[in-house]
């Protein structure tokens, strides 16, 4: 049963955070494993008049949003209701939640977002939209609101809200996460380390095609002056963080940059009869017979990792290495899918070393090289051979990792 969080974030101005924890989802985006879950908050501020709602959960959880909600307010009595983003794990619940309101709330959005509710839900839906402007501000029950566009990150419609008294920032799916953390914030360190990987897992398969954004539009952030003066950063997933707000744009900064871990050497590949996998374990034992430490993922006829956590590692590796066989003049198929992933999703400027198996005529490598050439990634050697390893290839694969320490250096 998906646990549900109602809980008093402030006292002036009244602020709540209503959080369900996902415990169903296996695949979020239909793609990307997720057995740590997700959660989807939103948030309530009940100011002078005016009573806010920002963003809901997804469809799916409608009852239970609605059921909630009621414990701090009658829906008819919010008057304004903020869609960052339109993505329905935020906006799923708003249109029965209109519904239930008696469609008195104004909602605000970007134009994108006002598109595509409509283009989801229906002309009704988007009756009393107003469409912001980048910057634009709106005085609502004796505060200040002001709407920021951070587009692509990571739809078109995607904007942030600050609260400017409070110095209070709504990010929705900038700052959010994967994992469903045993807390609301960020004040328990062990919360917050057990945490942060999945926030990784979650920039990278969610918004990473759009990488470049990241570091784009955090820097328009920062430039406004409003992360240096964050009191808190209330994402629309995972921990709110207030103990350290700026933390988690930080984390996301150096998970735009690539920012490397010390050592770290990520080492990935299949291996079906155990060829490469005899290449790979002597790859292995150079890496960390020279200091390194490899964190590595096997396709085999007995394991199969998700391919969202491969992502995961990659932005703080300093180095990958690729093993693969070649599969009906092709790279074999889950090597090849990673691979088309990791280029599209966490596409670095690493270095990277191949390493091939064939039977009769060896094409994975050259194929990888060729990817990997169009990437950002920079080539350090293939290494690629027919069956069995020899004396001579395993001397190859060593004078490999040699050269990829050497590239690190
Ligand atoms: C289904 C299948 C398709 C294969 N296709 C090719 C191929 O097109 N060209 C080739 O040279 N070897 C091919 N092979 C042979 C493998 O690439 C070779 O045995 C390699 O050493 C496998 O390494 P592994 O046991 O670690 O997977 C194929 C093997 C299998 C099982």
């Amino acid at each position: 049963m998906p646990r549900i969080w109602v809980e008093k974030i402030l006292d002036e101005p009244e602020l709540y955070i209503m959080r369900i924890d996902d415990d169903r989802i296996r695949y979020f985006e239909a793609t990307w494993d997720i057995p740590e879950g997700i959660t989807y908050n939103a948030y309530l501020m009940k100011t002078g008049d005016a009573v806010v709602l920002f963003d809901a959960w997804k469809g799916e959880y409608t009852e239970e949003f609605l059921e909630t909600l009621k414990k701090l307010v009658d829906p008819k009595e919010i008057t304004h209701i903020v869609t960052h983003h339109t993505e329905p794990d935020h906006s799923g619940a708003i249109p029965a939640l209109l519904e239930a309101n008696g469609y008195r709330a104004k909602l605000i959005g970007t134009t994108f977002a006002k598109r595509f509710m409509e283009g989801f839900y229906g002309k009704k839906v988007v009756e009393n939209f107003h469409a912001i402007k980048d910057g634009e501000e709106m005085r609502i029950g004796g505060r200040t609101f002001r709407f920021i566009t951070v587009p692509w990150l990571h739809w078109p419609d995607t904007m942030i809200t600050y609260v400017v008294e409070d110095k209070l920032i709504f990010s929705c799916d900038a700052g959010g996460g994967y994992g469903m953390p045993d807390a609301i914030d960020d004040s328990d360190e062990k919360v917050v380390q057990e945490y942060l990987p999945h926030v990784t897992k979650y920039v990278v398969t969610v918004i990473g095609h759009y990488h470049k954004y990241i570091v784009q539009n955090i820097k328009k952030l920062r430039s406004l002056g409003i992360v240096e003066e964050a009191r808190m950063i209330l994402p629309g997933h995972g921990l709110i963080w207030r103990r350290s707000p700026t933390r988690i744009f930080e984390h996301y900064e150096a998970i735009g940059a690539g920012k490397p871990t010390k050592g770290k050497v990520l080492v990935v590949y299949d291996s079906m009869y155990g060829f490469v996998e005899k290449r790979m374990r002597i790859v292995i034992e150079e890496l960390k017979k020279n200091g390194l430490n490899p964190v590595v993922y096997r396709f085999t006829d007995k394991e199969a990792p998700a391919v969202s956590d491969v992502l995961g590692e990659v932005p703080d590796s300093e180095a990958i290495v690729i093993g693969a066989s070649t599969y009906e003049a092709e790279i074999h198929p889950r090597i090849r899918y990673t691979l088309y992933e990791v280029l599209d999703k966490a596409n670095y400027e690493k270095p990277v070393l191949i390493v091939g198996a064939f039977g009769w005529a060896g094409v994975a490598g050259k194929k990888i090289e060729t990817l990997i050439s169009r990437s950002k990634f920079d080539l350090v050697d293939t290494v690629e051979s027919r069956g069995m390893p020899t004396k001579e290839d395993e001397e190859k694969l060593r004078e490999g990792v040699r050269k990829l320490i050497t590239w690190l250096a």
